[in-house]
């Protein structure tokens, strides 16, 4: 199936081949799959099956021991993680990362500076102050990150995301943790970005959110794609059921 994507005239990004071992466990082996301008991509599997692998490739976080990563047509496989994002690759950490000694304004701001369209003082701040009414934390640029609740701080280290005023969106399990209120807000959040036009990948267990958002899947298995398509085709495939419930000859 996706030797058909592979034809796509114009991706976003695509991925062909990429491989990466651990020692004698190779973690994500011989993957491909592209994504469109405008479209959210869910990677899915099962735990242990290569996704944030995949995402740490894309991003620049480790290296590729074969394949190639081309975003906009330019191969930007291997390239470090600063890089990319200057080049409009920005994500998310399965373990939010935002800076907790700092006011969520600082946070922010941190990401301006490294990002496709770089800011700095009053145009930074104003732009920090933007990207966090974007995200649902407007108002409280002076707090520091330490009083955020679990969902705020997935929502601010969304905020360092969007200052890096990416091309390309990797979330990885960005839902994951949520109650169902926060859970409901963080869908409502991810539908309102791909409404302005923003490409996602994401990473998510949340099948629920996954069918809300995704315009097509990736099902990863032992780190092969093993089945893509429309969230509700792929949910229903023998072999992406089987791999959930571990099966070995999925
Ligand atoms: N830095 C590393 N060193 C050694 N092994 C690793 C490393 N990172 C990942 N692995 C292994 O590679 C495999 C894929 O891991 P990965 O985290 O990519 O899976 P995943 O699909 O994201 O899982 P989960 O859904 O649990 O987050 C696992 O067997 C994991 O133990």
């Amino acid at each position: 199936m996706s030797a058909a994507l592979g034809t796509d005239p114009s991706p976003l990004l695509r991925v062909e081949g990429l491989r990466r071992a651990f020692g004698g466990l190779v973690a994500v082996d011989g993957l491909s799959f592209s994504i469109r301008p405008g479209e959210i991509l869910g990677l899915l599997g099962p735990n242990g099956s290569g996704k944030t692998t995949a995402l740490n490739l894309i991003s620049g976080v480790l290296a590729p021991d074969a394949g190639r990563v081309v975003l906009e047509g330019r191969e930007v496989a291997g390239l470090p993680a600063h890089r990319l994002s200057r080049l409009g690759i920005a994500r998310t950490f399965q373990l939010v990362r935002v800076l907790p000694g700092l006011s969520l304004e600082e946070n922010v701001v941190a990401g301006l500076a490294f990002g496709r369209d770089p800011a700095w003082g009053t145009e930074a701040r104003a732009r920090a102050a933007a990207l966090l009414e974007r995200v649902g934390l407007g108002g409280r640029a002076a707090q520091p990150a330490s009083v955020l609740t679990y969902g705020d701080q997935k929502r601010l280290e969304l905020a360092r995301a969007l200052a890096l005023s990416p091309r390309l969106l990797l979330l990885d399990e960005w839902l994951a943790g949520l109650n169902p209120t926060e859970l409901r807000g963080g869908i409502d959040l991810i539908a309102s970005l791909r409404d302005e036009g923003c490409t996602v990948l994401m990473v998510e267990h949340v099948m629920d959110a996954i069918r809300a958002l995704a315009d097509r899947c990736v099902v990863m298995n032992a780190g092969r794609s093993i089945a893509e398509g429309p969230p509700a085709e792929v949910l229903a495939e023998r072999a992406v059921i089987q791999a959930y419930l571990g099966e070995d000859d999925a």
